[in-house]
């Protein structure tokens, strides 16, 4: 789901922190330390929704800076929706602050599911109240007959309570499907909990889906829901579900079959109340292989199965995908709107994008930032070798720094590098450019650069990939 999200926080630690979770589920998220900058943000473009902190005053604990904040932020024509957020668990305040219109209240060190929870509630109230999805999360766009078809069986499916396994290439929108079937069910008010199973590590498997009690394990400091309980009443999204071990595998079963779960450390179940959303890239044949996933457990995850196809096989989406996200990214980088032109636009759809919609997205973000003349060009956007890729994002990173405010222009080294670039920038390029050469496939690109797949998607949501 693309949002667009502020975290209006004066301690730059706990604003990155909330940033960093974020940013991977949501896309555009954006932080604030200073108040004073609001009025200029909200010119530029009013956010869907904001995280706010009440006190902003070091020492600070009666909330009234934070209110009158939230009173401006309502007083905007499209409001956003407000999560207060404040670092004493001050009952009063968040009853006023929920008077005066915040949508939900969210105390600090706050839990990461329950934060991602509130801020998708958040979202989904906001998109029913407009009537439909959000200006910034257009959701699965595309008028082609395959899309059509695709977005008529999500209506078919949604209301049901069947468990719906979605299969697809790389980048061709399953979260996006997975999202369409839970806004459209009858748990839509619920959460859509999104969960990496492929990232996982084996050893907080359970714990994370199932929960823990206090003192169940060595860091087991107080108890903790799992995944499971925490969206209860909405979905959850199992996402990379070929990637499991066969040992959580017959975990997961377990829990599917008796409609319950165990927390580390308990001595009664839990009743389960979730809709099972999978996904997968792994190539039918594989799924199908009882070597890699058991039969049983496919058995119940696929009751529908929903194929999206892959970008290549509905060649008219393609304008409409481009003109949507490079307005997006020339918007967020402020960038002048321009035209493709008519030789790159014949080029662009005749490209057969192994990595889907998500490498038209990062090939659009490049061309913002890179495209020098009055309409793009296919050079702009960079498509092509492993290579290829990785000059584009080098280039697009020195185009970056020298449009930013500070920059005193990127100069680039003789080796071809612009020589100010920092190890922080030259890791996002490494990885970008393995994921490309990989057309986005993340098991092969984290073997490829020594780290675990966990420890790959903790940096794409670092480095926002
Ligand atoms: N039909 C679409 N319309 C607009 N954006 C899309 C569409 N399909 C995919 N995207 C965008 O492409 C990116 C990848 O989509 P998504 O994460 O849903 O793909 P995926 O199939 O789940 O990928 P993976 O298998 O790699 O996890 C996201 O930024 C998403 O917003």
């Amino acid at each position: 789901m693309t949002a667009y999200v502020l975290i209006l926080d004066d301690d730059a630690d706990v604003a990155t922190a909330a940033q960093l979770l974020l940013r991977r589920r949501y896309g555009q998220v954006a932080t604030l330390c200073d108040p004073a900058g609001l009025p200029a943000l909200l010119a530029q473009r009013v956010p869907d929704v904001v995280l706010l902190d009440l006190n902003f005053t070091p020492g600070c604990i009666d909330g009234a800076e934070g209110l009158a904040l939230l009173d401006k932020l309502r007083a905007q024509t499209r409001p956003p929706a407000v999560i207060a957020m404040a670092a004493y668990a001050d009952v009063p305040l968040a009853v006023e602050a929920l008077k005066r219109g915040a949508g939900d209240f969210i105390t600090k060190p706050w839990d990461n599911a329950r934060l991602v929870a509130a801020v998708d509630q958040a979202l989904a109230r906001r998109a029913a109240l407009q009537g439909g999805a959000s200006a910034a999360s257009p959701e699965l766009m595309g008028e082609s007959a395959a899309m059509r078809e695709l977005k008529a069986l999500i209506a078919g499916v949604a209301p049901t309570e069947a468990n719906v396994m979605v299969l697809g290439e790389n980048g061709v929108g399953k979260e996006l499907v997975a999202r369409a079937i839970h806004a459209q069910s009858r748990r839509a008010a619920g959460t859509l909990l999104a969960v990496d199973m492929g990232a996982l590590p084996e050893s907080t498997f359970e714990s994370e889906l199932f929960g823990h009690r206090k003192g169940s394990f060595t860091d087991a400091r107080s108890d903790r829901a799992g995944r499971f309980q925490a969206a209860r009443g909405g979905s959850l999204f199992l996402d990379e579900i070929g990637n499991m071990p066969l040992a959580a595998q017959a975990k997961l079963l377990t829990a599917l079959e008796r409609r319950e779960v165990t927390p580390l450390g308990a001595d009664k179940p839990e009743a389960i109340d979730v809709r099972i959303v999978s996904a997968t890239n792994l190539e039918e044949a594989r799924l199908f292989d009882p070597a890699v996933f058991r039969p049983d457990l496919l058995f119940r995850l696929n009751t529908i199965v929903i194929r999206v196809p892959p970008l290549r096989e509905r060649r008219e989406d393609i304008p409409l995908l481009l003109s949507h996200y490079l307005r997006l990214y020339e918007l967020q980088y402020q960038r002048p709107a321009r035209n493709v032109s008519a030789a790159a636009l014949e080029a662009l759809v005749r490209h057969d994008w192994p990595g889907n919609v998500r490498a038209l997205r990062h090939a659009c973000e490049r061309a913002a930032i890179l495209g020098q003349g009055a309409e793009y060009a296919l050079a702009d956007f960079a498509l092509g070798s492993a290579a290829g890729a990785a000059t584009g994002a080098f280039a697009a990173a020195a185009a970056a720094a020298a449009a930013a405010p500070l920059g005193a222009g990127a100069a680039v080294a003789g080796g071809g590098l612009p020589s100010d670039m920092t190890l922080d920038a030259l890791e996002r390029e490494a990885i970008a450019a393995t994921l490309a050469q990989f057309n986005g496939n993340i098991s092969h690109a984290a073997k490829t650069l020594g780290i675990s797949r966990a420890a790959l998607y903790r940096k794409l949501g670092k480095h926002g990939i």
